[in-house]
């Protein structure tokens, strides 16, 4: 098992934001979040991400088998944690280029990017101008997406959680972007050989006509109510909304 969530209950600035939350993930599978506004699907990537504000008050982490939940955020990517988030920050006085050689392993004193980083940011349109200009620094919408997936692949995670890749993404790029996220997600392999594996959240599921799930769970009030086959879900959401889909038959688990 890849990941490992049992029993976990988060919370933030004193507010119980999830709770009773078994999650697990095998290596090469890709798992889909979904759920209301607000329901904490940031909140559990942050908190699979170890970032201090979400305090676990119960459950565990488990992550290839070690116990994580009370390791630092730094620890938890060297171990081969990535995230792609939703609005990362802007990072003043670092460029792109830079960022993406200390996050590949390249000495930042190189002065090129190494052939393969070089031959993925022509493929994600990011010229020589655009590398050398400051992370996320007045980049668009879509741009940002780009960097962050650019980013990833430079570090290679095994495991990458995805806050809505596709959002304000426009249609030509999102198919751009899917192509790179299949190839994070170890999708070029046979289903039984992949290595890597992924956690994605989107809304509309749009994104899913590009890069395939093996399962879906929907979370609401903090709570995973609902795991399944992701289509079948996304077509009861669609059709009942979420409270009508979780109180489907089809799903493997109720609360
Ligand atoms: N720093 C914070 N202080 C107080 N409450 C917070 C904080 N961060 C998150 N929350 C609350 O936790 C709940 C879950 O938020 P979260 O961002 O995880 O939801 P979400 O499912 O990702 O929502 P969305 O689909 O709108 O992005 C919300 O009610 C939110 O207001």
């Amino acid at each position: 098992m890849l990941l490992e969530i049992t029993d976990l209950a988060v919370e933030v600035n004193g507010k119980r934001v999830l709770k009773d939350i078994d999650l697990t993930i095998k290596e090469g599978e890709t798992h889909v979040l979904l759920g209301p506004n607000g329901s904490g699907k940031s909140t559990l990537f942050m908190s699979i991400l170890g970032f201090p504000k979400y305090k676990i008050v119960n459950g565990s982490i488990l992550f290839k088998g070690e116990n994580i939940t009370n390791l630092n955020t730094t620890e938890r990517v060297k171990r081969g944690i990535g995230v792609s988030f939703q609005n990362p920050p802007a990072i003043r006085g670092v460029n792109l280029k830079d960022l993406l050689k200390v996050e590949s392993g390249q000495n930042i004193k190189d002065e090129n990017l190494t052939p393969e980083m070089q031959l993925l940011a022509d493929k994600l349109k990011f010229d020589e101008d655009f590398l050398e200009r400051d992370v996320n620094l007045g980049f668009s919408g879509g741009e940002v997406k780009r960097s962050e997936i650019l980013q990833l692949l430079a570090q290679k995670p095994d495991f990458t959680m995805f806050d809505e890749p596709d959002s304000g993404v426009d249609i030509e790029n999102v198919e751009l972007l899917a192509e790179e996220i299949n190839m994070l997600l170890d999708k070029d392999k046979k289903p039984g050989q992949r290595m890597r594996s992924g956690l994605l959240i989107t809304h509309l599921g749009y994104i899913l006509n590009f890069v395939g799930a093996d399962m879906a769970h929907v979370l609401m009030d903090g709570k995973i109510a609902c795991s399944g086959n992701p289509s079948e879900i996304l077509d009861d959401i669609r059709k009942e909304g979420f409270k009508g889909c979780v109180e489907c038959a089809k799903c493997i688990t109720k609360s």
